[in-house]
């Protein structure tokens, strides 16, 4: 089968009807710059581009950088940015499947390989925007990062590695400051982002005229993204594959819902004009109730409903939301327990919570629990550690179900063995790896090398969990009443089984 690449548009091949094709002129200018090349921002923010192209309202295209040294940037060149994305979803109450080839991706740069292609980007007047999804952990500040490095380690240090050189490039024009949009899912991911650059700078001694440059002439959003991406469909791709007629090994899927909240200066709507072609995008000048209700009711309800529902056996959302006992649970969780946590109008929170619900139910695409799961403890602290105390503040006591969802997680670590950088575990299904940073990991087998199978050591496996301020940022043990319940849940779960516990929980 022939590979999917410009050659393959421009040979005459016939393309299935159901797929839509589009070229666009070979000429359009390199405008954005993108650190990351995953699953998201290829089924989130670059088809975005190529809607605003198909309409000519952008004409600009997305060139790519790998913030890490390993990645899909070969295969990104080899296929010229092209790749399939299959959305997936009830629209109108009717099951719609939108196939199309996305091209609003120029090239990829790997800037461990080809620093000066990287730098080059900084030289290009066309480039204006900067986009980026580095995962939870790209924003972050890594004090021994240098300019000497090329490229920096952090995506925070690459990003001022290219404002610096652009700076320089243009003696400060401030005609040439940029406007960046990272979509990381960290509160404020713009304001933390400037901020580390901004101290970067200071701590690679960097001009004066520079750090104003960057506060006067460079604009830093703050967003939230909203899309559930599957990414690439392992289980199906034979199928997919065959139906398309040619080799992509770039195909994303994901659902049909998006929603991109934009805190930013109205005028910049022009310069983005997304809402023009009909995307679901939010201007707005405070993101704070929009990210409040999607990472506490979609993001918590997914942390704390999966670990159960891991363990119990299930292996999808959709299986989860349709299964008796766990789709009650989950309900339960995301009703119950974390809307009466939230201090913002109940109705809009419901309104919220009924569609959240029937996205999970979704059956025309698979989310894996195994991905949700990824990453899982420090997810519990953002996602539904708030939820928890916040439910306790504003109730007087603490969410039955959220708790147990705590020692839950917990279970989930529960005989693992630390292999790398990941932890072989097992639930009674059979093994499995769980992936989550290591000093968790390493933190988990610890602890659960001392349990004996009795209620005290629970309650010592508990204490001991609740007690890790690197972990929540506080100890746990404080919150009156956590410990004592968490270890009892999973004294329970050890002992009965998570299936008997959720059951006479729900
Ligand atoms: N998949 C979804 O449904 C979805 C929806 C909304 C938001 N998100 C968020 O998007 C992020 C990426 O998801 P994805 O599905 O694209 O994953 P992915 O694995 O396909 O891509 C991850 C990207 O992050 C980069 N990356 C990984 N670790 C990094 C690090 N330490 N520093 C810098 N860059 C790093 C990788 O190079 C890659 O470009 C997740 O953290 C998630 O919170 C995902
Ligand atoms: O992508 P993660 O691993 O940060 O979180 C898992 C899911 O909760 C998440 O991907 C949601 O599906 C997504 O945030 C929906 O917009």
């Amino acid at each position: 089968m022939a590979t999917l690449n410009k050659e393959l548009l421009k040979s005459g091949f016939k393309f299935p009807e159901d797929l839509q094709v589009q070229e666009f002129p070979e000429n359009l200018p390199e405008r954005v710059i993108q650190f990351g090349e995953g699953n998201f921002l290829r089924a989130f923010v670059d088809w975005m581009f190529h809607q605003m192209n198909k309409n000519k309202l952008f004409n600009g295209r997305i060139v790519v950088v790998q913030p890490i040294a390993e990645g899909l940037v070969p295969r990104i060149n080899e296929q010229d940015g092209l790749y399939t994305l299959i959305l997936r979803g009830l629209k109108d109450g009717k099951p719609t499947e939108l196939k199309e080839i996305i091209s609003s991706v120029s090239r990829g740069i790997n800037p461990y390989k080809d620093w000066d292609a990287y730098l080059k980007c900084a030289e290009d007047p066309h480039i204006e925007f900067v986009i980026s999804n580095t995962t939870e952990a790209g924003i972050a500040y890594e004090k021994n990062d240098s300019l000497e490095n090329k490229p920096p380690v952090s995506y925070p240090g690459k990003l001022t590695a290219y404002l610096y050189h652009r700076f320089r490039h243009f003696n400060g024009d401030a005609a040439r400051g940029m406007v960046i949009i990272p979509c990381e899912l960290i509160d404020r991911n713009g304001d933390n982002l400037k901020r580390i650059v901004l101290q970067l700078s200071d701590d690679w001694n960097l001009p004066e005229e520079f750090k104003k440059w960057v506060k006067e002439h460079n604009i830093f959003l703050n967003t939230l993204v909203d899309r559930v991406v599957t990414g690439y469909p392992r289980d199906e791709i034979k199928d997919i594959l065959a139906k398309l007629g040619y080799e992509d090994e770039l195909v994303d899927t994901g659902e049909l819902f998006h929603l991109w909240v934009i805190e930013g200066p109205k005028e910049l709507s022009e310069r983005l004009p997304f809402t023009k072609v009909g995307l679901n995008v939010i201007w707005t000048d405070d993101m704070t109730p929009y990210r409040t209700r999607k990472v506490r009711i979609l993001n918590g309800a997914h942390t704390s409903s999966v670990p159960a529902a891991f363990l119990y056996g299930l292996e999808t959302v959709g299986e989860m939301m349709d299964h008796e006992v766990m789709g009650k649970y989950t309900r339960q969780i995301i009703y119950d327990e974390i809307i009466p946590s939230i201090d913002l109008d109940k109705g809009m929170l419901t309104e919220f919570a009924d569609s959240v619900v029937e996205r999970f139910q979704n059956p025309y695409i698979k989310h894996y629990l195994i991905s949700i799961l990824l990453n899982s403890s420090s997810k519990f602290k953002t996602r539904v550690l708030p939820s928890i105390l916040e439910y306790k503040k504003l109730n007087g006591k603490l969410p039955e179900k959220l708790t147990f969802s705590m020692a839950a997680l917990i279970a989930v670590y529960k005989d693992g063995h630390v292999e790398g950088s990941a932890m072989k575990t097992m639930r009674e299904k059979g093994e499995f790896t769980m992936k989550d940073d290591l000093p968790a990991l390493e933190f988990f087998e610890n602890v659960w090398e001392s349990f004996d199978g009795s209620k005290e050591s629970a309650a010592k496996v508990a204490e001991r969990v609740l007690a890790n301020t690197a972990m929540w940022g506080e100890d746990l043990n404080n919150v009156e009443g956590l410990a004592e319940k968490v270890g009892d849940y999973l004294y329970q779960i050890t002992k009965d089984g998570i299936k008997a516990t959720v059951e006479k929980l729900i």
